[in-house]
């Protein structure tokens, strides 16, 4: 995997070109810290031959005034260098972050079905941090280190060329030498991020179902397999430690050696009158000085191959497409609209090509009419509520809201008219307010109390312990299924949606909140055209409509009362099957 350099050079010019003020203010605190970095030992140097050779004396407590003074300077300009350094990185990586959010929630429901939460949020999160470090240390410390290891280098050439020679040489062994080395390293550390990964996906994945566990009795079986994890993990950590121990002691015994070399050279060049004794303190000052920017260097290096991988399933992620096409013609109507399902063929990605999801399904719903749907599981009902949502797109046929063909309507404003209470209502760790509002501040509360009173439901708030500003918990810990249910049909109630469609919850209500829902659904029906997946019987009493699906193929479909009245309608029969009480 070998990303070009033009690529690090647009992701760079992407998101550090917003904030090139700050880029300028770190590379000046940078470059100045350098200098200082360079220019402080050369006082000193000054500083010991004045003594030695008993120069101008008067002049010795400047110098050291003058030392104290860029030795403090060096320690601010290099705080200024990190502090922005990291400003500069965390707004580069927090815009990409945003971006990556937006871009994800943009795609389509198959996208999402093919990765999991886990997969993302190691991406978002994950990578981007990776990258954190690719801004603000990456360029910054292997840009500033290389002038630095240069600027010693030049310098030291300057005082003493066989003395700059013999560094320059010693420098180059010991960054390849060391470069040499870091691999050994790269692939244990490797599996320990994997077994890591692994450990924590398992972890995660047995807190979330710990009621299942406890209550099958499987903690014994989860817990060994825990263990099991624990016990290959231990040996990989151990293996890699040791490769970056032996990293780090090559790397001491390196700088010793390089130690050693200065110490002998500038007593050779002292001993043949070739340098001074501050020359000789300067030599072996800026061999320990060399130690910092190429161990830096090793460091970034290092890192490079994990920003690699992540930029490059970063660009991977970036690169995937929306299958939906966006469009921004037709308007879609602001009350009840009809809804036209016409020869409709739909199959999800990766299904066998036979076989079809929904198999020419046709249907028309006049305008301000509820639709019932009734069919055994997997036959296709929730399908036809996530077409209607444009979650995917038909292979052929035409779904319609009013006179336009939804392929045809703009996304965001189908999906404003158009309002869905699933199964499974998603709730927020937060106040009752937020998940009502999806946080839009620009939704008040007395709005929010108005939906309230028209759905009935203003004697349930007030029987919450803090009415709008009760906190729910993690995994909507506060509400039962039936108040979540109640709570999504004020959120859908807020959008002021033409077509509301109900994916009925088949768990039992108790009757007192089964009666709230009831009121408050028929509140939301009245002047919107509904779409009802049904699957308490109860629910059908204010269907004007019913579809029957098996296998994706519509069975029957006609006016409920008509049907009721033909004993050899399956929805006659299916009632009577059930001993359910005609309405
Ligand atoms: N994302 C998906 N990818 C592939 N197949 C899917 C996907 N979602 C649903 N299916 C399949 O499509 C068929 C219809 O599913 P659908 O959810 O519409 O059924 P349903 O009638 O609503 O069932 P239930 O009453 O259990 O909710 C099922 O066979 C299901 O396995």
């Amino acid at each position: 995997m070998q990303i070009p350099l033009q690529q690090y050079g647009a992701l760079l010019a992407n998101y550090l070109k917003p904030q090139w003020g700050a880029v300028v203010g770190l590379t000046i605190a940078l470059l100045t810290s350098i200098a200082l970095q360079i220019i402080n030992p050369q006082i000193l140097s000054y500083f010991i031959d004045t003594i030695f050779t008993g120069g101008e004396a008067q002049s010795l407590p400047w110098a050291a005034l003058a030392f104290s003074a860029i030795a403090l300077l060096t320690q601010v300009f290099s705080l200024s260098a990190t502090y922005w350094g990291e400003t500069v990185a965390w707004t580069a990586t927090n815009a990409l972050r945003s971006d990556l959010v937006a871009h994800c929630l943009q795609l389509d429901l198959s996208f999402h079905k093919a990765h999991t939460p886990g997969e993302l949020l190691e991406r978002v999160d994950g990578d981007v941090n990776a990258l954190s470090r690719f801004f603000s240390q990456l360029v910054i410390h292997v840009f500033g280190n290389g002038i630095l290891l240069i600027g010693i280098l030049v310098v030291l050439w300057f005082e003493n060329p066989f003395a700059g020679m013999s560094l320059t040489l010693f420098a180059g062994v010991a960054l390849s030498v060391l470069l040499g080395l870091r691999s050994g390293a790269i692939a244990p550390w490797a599996e320990y991020r994997q077994i890591s990964a692994e450990f924590y996906g398992t972890l995660g994945e047995q807190i979330a179902g710990r009621e299942d566990i406890c209550a099958n009795g499987a903690v014994p079986y989860v817990m060994y397999r825990f263990y099991a994890l624990l016990q290959h993990w231990l040996p990989v950590y151990h293996q890699a430690r040791f490769a970056s121990t032996v990293l780090w002691f090559s790397s001491v015994g390196l700088f010793t050696l390089g130690n050693a070399i200065a110490l002998t050279l500038s007593a050779y060049l002292w001993q043949q009158n070739a340098i001074t004794i501050g020359t000789a303190y300067l030599i072996f000052h800026y061999t320990n000085l060399l130690s910092q920017p190429i161990e830096r260097i090793r460091e970034e290096l290092e890192q490079l191959q994990q920003v690699e991988a992540s930029i490059y399933r970063i660009r991977e992620l970036l690169s995937i497409q929306p299958r939906l096409k966006q469009s921004v013609g037709v308007p879609l109507p602001s009350t009840a609209c009809a809804v036209t399902f016409e020869n409709v063929y739909f199959r999800y990605q990766g299904q066998n090509p036979d076989e079809w999801t929904l198999h020419n399904v046709s249907f028309s719903l006049p305008p301000g009419q509820v639709l019932g749907i009734l069919g055994r599981t997997g036959s296709g009902k929730s399908t036809i509520a996530r077409l209607l949502l444009r979650f995917y797109d038909i292979q052929s046929g035409e779904i319609r809201l009013g006179e336009g063909a939804i392929a045809k309507t703009c996304l965001s404003q189908l999906r404003q008219r158009v309002g869905l209470v699933t199964q499974d209502v998603q709730l927020f760790q937060a106040s009752v307010r937020d998940n009502l509002t999806f946080f839009d501040p620009h939704i008040s509360d007395t709005v929010i109390l108005e939906a309230m009173e028209t759905l009935l439901l203003s004697p349930w708030l007030k029987s919450l312990p803090n009415g709008l500003n009760t906190q729910l918990g993690a995994e909507s810990s506060g509400l039962s299924a039936g108040q979540a249910q109640l709570l999504a049909l004020v959120r859908v109630f807020l959008k002021n949606p033409s077509l509301v469609i109900l994916d009925e919850a088949s768990s039992r209500l108790d009757p007192q909140t089964e009666a709230l829902l009831e009121r408050a659904i028929d509140r939301l029906l009245s002047n919107r055209t509904g779409i009802i997946i049904a699957h308490r019987l109860q629910t059908l009493k204010r269907a004007d409509r019913i579809l029957i699906l098996e296998q994706g193929k519509v069975v029957e479909y006609g006016d409920r009362q008509t049907l009721l009245s033909q004993s050899q309608s399956q929805f006659a029969q299916l009632l009577n099957a059930q001993t359910i009480e005609h309405p």
